[in-house]
């Protein structure tokens, strides 16, 4: 009788213990209301977010995930309880994005790659110019624009064996100049010229060579090393860090700022030349067809 009162006991201390756990867990990871594309969730105990890119199948980014992620960064800017985030990509292991949805730069109408186009503005604006620390876990491969959008963060842990560049001209389009000087500022001008102009895509490794990215790593311990690295970032003052960033950013950003409409018509304009068109349509084509 003494046996089995003892392990009742233990079963109800137990089952309270579990309980206690639960709800501590269920305090400390917020999910906030947000679209199925973009998943994001708040550990209220770090204030870390972590918003996970989920538009099938490769996180192309259209004119809905432009507009979902940038409208993400802006609630994370505002929410003072979240101190700092990691960007990564719910297709681990194999895409972590594949960059600007190709299909809106294609026979499209002037307002339409207008609109895109302003849009792709504002999702670099943010992100460059979010103020708390961002750590980007590199969960897959990042070409073009995945690869800006990598570089827009402050730190870059990647898995090993993929490939990560801004190989626009490889599609016969060329990287605006905001996204040339996000690598210029990474890897210097030397390697930049030479990354862009041959639309050159690293591997893991030789991107951790050049300072293209920070930390490879195996799969398993991308998001692992990126929380690590994101805890040390949260620890520098963070009027500090903030006013830091904003500084050595501005410069770019405010050239775009200053002359937003003047680069929605060069882009228009440059993006609708016939032979521009046909690359980009021969792109498309060859890429549906690779796997055939
Ligand atoms: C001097 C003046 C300058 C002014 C500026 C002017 C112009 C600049 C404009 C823009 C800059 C451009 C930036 C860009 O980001 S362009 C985007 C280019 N992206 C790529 O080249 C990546 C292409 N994709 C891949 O290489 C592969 O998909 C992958 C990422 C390696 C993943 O490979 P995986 O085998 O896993 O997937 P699939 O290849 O089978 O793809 C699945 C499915 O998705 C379609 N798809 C892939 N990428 C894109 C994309 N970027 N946009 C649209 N669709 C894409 C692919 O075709 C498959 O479709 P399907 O229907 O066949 O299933």
């Amino acid at each position: 009788i003494q046996a089995l009162q003892i392990s009742e006991n233990k079963i109800i201390k137990t089952k309270m213990l579990s309980r206690a756990c639960f709800r501590q867990f269920s305090a400390s990871i917020r999910r906030m209301s947000s679209t199925n594309i973009v998943e994001t969730n708040i550990d209220s105990g770090t204030g870390f977010a972590t918003v996970t890119l989920s538009q099938p199948p490769v996180n192309s980014l259209d004119k809905n995930l432009l507009t979902a992620i940038t409208d993400r960064f802006k609630k994370l800017s505002d929410d003072s309880s979240v101190t700092g985030a990691i960007l990564t990509s719910k297709f681990d292991g194999k895409v972590f994005s594949a960059g600007l949805n190709i299909v809106d730069m294609f026979q499209k109408s002037d307002d339409h790659l207008g609109e895109f186009w302003g849009m792709v503005q504002e999702w670099y604006l943010t992100i460059q110019g979010f103020p708390k620390p961002l750590v980007s876990a590199i969960n897959g491969h990042a070409p073009t624009g995945g690869c800006a959008m990598a570089l827009m963060s402050d730190y870059r842990v990647m898995v090993e064996g993929k490939t990560i560049g801004l190989n626009e001209t490889l599609l016969g389009i060329v990287a605006p100049f905001f996204f040339a000087d996000l690598m210029i500022a990474a890897v210097g001008r030397r390697h930049a010229e030479f990354a862009l102009n041959n639309g050159y895509l690293y591997t893991s490794d030789e991107a951790l060579k050049i300072g293209l990215v920070d930390e490879v790593v195996n799969l398993d311990q991308v998001v692992p090393t990126a929380l690590k690295i994101l805890t040390k970032m949260t620890k520098t003052p963070q009027p500090a860090y903030q006013v830091c960033k904003n500084f050595l950013r501005k410069e770019t950003m405010d050239t775009l700022r200053n002359d937003r409409a003047g680069d929605i018509a060069h882009f228009v304009g440059f993006v609708q030349q016939p032979n521009v068109q046909k690359a980009i349509g021969g792109y498309l084509q060859a890429l549906k067809q690779r796997k055939k």
